[in-house]
């Protein structure tokens, strides 16, 4: 039986009970392991990201958050809006991004993870959507959970994109639990979906041959039920999957060669 692919799923650094913590909800890690991968939850310090996780992995989750990217990061101001950040995030996502499409690593970005792959492409934030002149307000209502991710605006997917490529249907609705969105694309970007008032809601990495896909929607919120979630789950999964298999081979073909395997020890 081979074994599940790794999927690394950054954390965002919340308190827990007063102590620093690296956290990411459920819904994020049940997805992955409803799609037949196996989460591994990557802890996220601002002053050491380690680029070598990446090379034991099959994949790349960036996840949503409260937290916003630091505005400096794109060259603002921080607005008032702007009210909560995570530095240790930051500077994690903006490492592994180049980073795991550099090793070609399938990656998904979702809501502040599909901003973080706009930044990490030299793009900029709208640091609050309401208040931008022709667009919506694209935050949640304050309600139950089931109402908050909730479909709640249509989105129209590009034609012979990407995402169309793994969702045919080219309308759908998607719920919508952001405050901020892209303003400009970041260079070397393809948007995959856009909302009726033109915000970009899904992007791919356009020279990437292999799955990079970021959606500012939450597809994790019960894929099972909506087609264009499910759809990316799935693309994602078979994505790690393919990347497994390369892995093992190589992994295999290296210790045929009889190379040493240096193994770090790692020391206590
Ligand atoms: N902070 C950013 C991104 C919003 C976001 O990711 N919301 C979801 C948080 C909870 C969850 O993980 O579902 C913005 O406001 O645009």
């Amino acid at each position: 039986m081979p074994s599940r692919p790794l999927v690394g799923v950054i954390a965002c650094r919340r308190e827990v009970e007063g102590h620093p913590a690296h956290m990411v909800t459920d819904k994020y890690l049940s997805a992955l392991r409803a799609y037949g991968l196996a989460p591994v939850v990557l802890p996220v310090w601002r002053d050491s990201v380690d680029g070598d996780l990446l090379a034991h992995l099959d994949g790349l989750l960036l996840t949503g958050s409260y937290s916003n990217v630091e505005p400096s990061r794109y060259g603002a101001e921080q607005a008032p809006e702007n009210t909560r950040g995570d530095l240790h995030r930051d500077a994690a996502a903006l490492a592994w991004i180049p980073a795991a499409i550099a090793r070609g690593l399938p990656l998904l970005g979702i809501c502040r993870g599909f901003q973080e792959l706009n930044v990490a492409y030299g793009g900029t934030l709208h640091q609050a959507v309401q208040n931008v002149p022709g667009l919506f307000d694209h935050r949640e209502p304050e309600a139950d959970y089931a109402t908050r991710y909730a479909p709640a605006h249509d989105i129209e997917l590009h034609p012979g994109g990407r995402l169309a490529t793994l969702h045919p249907e080219l309308h759908a609705k998607v719920n919508s639990l952001h405050q901020q969105g892209i303003d400009r694309l970041g260079s070397g970007l393809a948007v995959e979906a856009r909302a009726p008032d033109g915000l970009i809601e899904a992007v791919s990495v356009a020279e990437v041959p292999g799955f990079a896909l970021a959606v500012q929607w939450h597809p994790e919120w019960h894929p099972e039920e909506h087609p264009l979630y499910h759809a990316i789950f799935q693309g994602f999964a078979t994505a790690c999957r393919e990347h497994g298999v390369s892995r093992a081979s190589a992994l295999a073909t290296q210790n045929h060669s009889g190379d040493p395997i240096l193994i770090q020890e790692s020391r206590s």
